[in-house]
């Protein structure tokens, strides 16, 4: 089964492996990213369109876009998120937090909004959102970001129940730690900030889940292809783990 998919955040990590993994199952992919250098770098034959998920304007603008050219959209991977500010609690600005939640959870929910109306005319439609092994637990010294990834879960079971009536499923994915550009950029400051080497944090990271490794995108975009499909079509308002089993969500402190 394919159809027509978006994904924000889709020219880069996680998301350009969902763009990948729909692509491949014969999907039409359309990626909405902030990185116009990394959108161009991202194949042809995908539709492509530089915007922020913050940006109700643009968000409202790119789904008229893609009513105009698809006549409808058959699921949203709802994948933006950036880390936030590495800080104890009490050293985290406002701005800061507003800027974190401003992405991880407001740019999902005004995808799922501008999405809902097109799907609920369709009377079908799939959304995936990228929660975190932070929304299923905490993490220490990042809370807005654990914060948002929680406020996700409920953003996500809520449209399950508004929209399961219209034949909209809605699930989300709460990946572990993915390995990459990102990753790297993580690793670097939490040791900063633990007074750790790049090497003990990775460590600490892998020994955390039962299979004693780091996931990759293509596990998570696996993932999403599968929650988007008819494979899945009983399956909504779901929060499915894909992080080779959590055992320790902190294994530094
Ligand atoms: N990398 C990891 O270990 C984990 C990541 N996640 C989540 O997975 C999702 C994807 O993360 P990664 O691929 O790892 O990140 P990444 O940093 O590798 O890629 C993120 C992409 O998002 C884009 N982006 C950032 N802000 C944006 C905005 N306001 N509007 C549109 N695009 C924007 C960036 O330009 C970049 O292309 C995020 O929601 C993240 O929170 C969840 C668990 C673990
Ligand atoms: C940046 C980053 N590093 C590690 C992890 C996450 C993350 O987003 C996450 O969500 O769960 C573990």
């Amino acid at each position: 089964m394919s159809g027509r998919v978006l994904i924000t955040a889709g020219a880069s990590g996680v998301g350009f492996a969902m763009a990948e993994a729909f692509a491949r199952d014969g999907w039409q992919v359309w990626i909405a990213d902030v990185d116009g250098a990394a959108l161009a770098a991202a194949p042809e034959n995908w539709r492509k369109t530089e915007m922020s998920v913050t940006d109700e304007s643009a968000v409202s603008a790119l789904f008229s876009e893609i009513d105009a050219t698809w006549g409808g959209l058959d699921a949203l991977c709802a994948n933006a998120g950036v880390a936030g500010p590495t800080a104890a609690v009490e050293d985290i600005n406002l701005q800061d937090w507003q800027a974190c939640v401003a992405v991880n959870l407001e740019g999902a929910f005004l995808a799922a909004k501008y999405a809902a109306p097109m799907m609920k005319a369709a009377g079908r439609g799939a959304i995936v959102v990228t929660s975190s092994t932070a929304g299923q637990y905490g993490y220490p010294y990042r809370a807005p970001y654990a914060a948002a990834k929680w406020a996700v879960v409920g953003l996500t079971k809520t449209l399950a129940m508004e929209l399961g009536p219209h034949g909209v499923r809605a699930n989300v994915i709460c990946p572990g730690a993915v390995e990459g550009a990102r990753m790297e950029g993580v690793l670097a400051r939490e040791a900063a900030a633990k007074g750790m080497t790049r090497d003990q944090v990775y460590e600490g990271y892998a020994s955390g889940t039962a299979l004693g490794a780091f996931v990759e995108g293509r596990d998570v975009a696996d993932m999403a292809a599968f929650l988007a499909s008819d494979k899945a079509r009983m399956i909504s308002g779901q929060v499915i783990a894909v992080d080779g089993f959590t055992i320790n969500p902190d294994p530094q402190l």
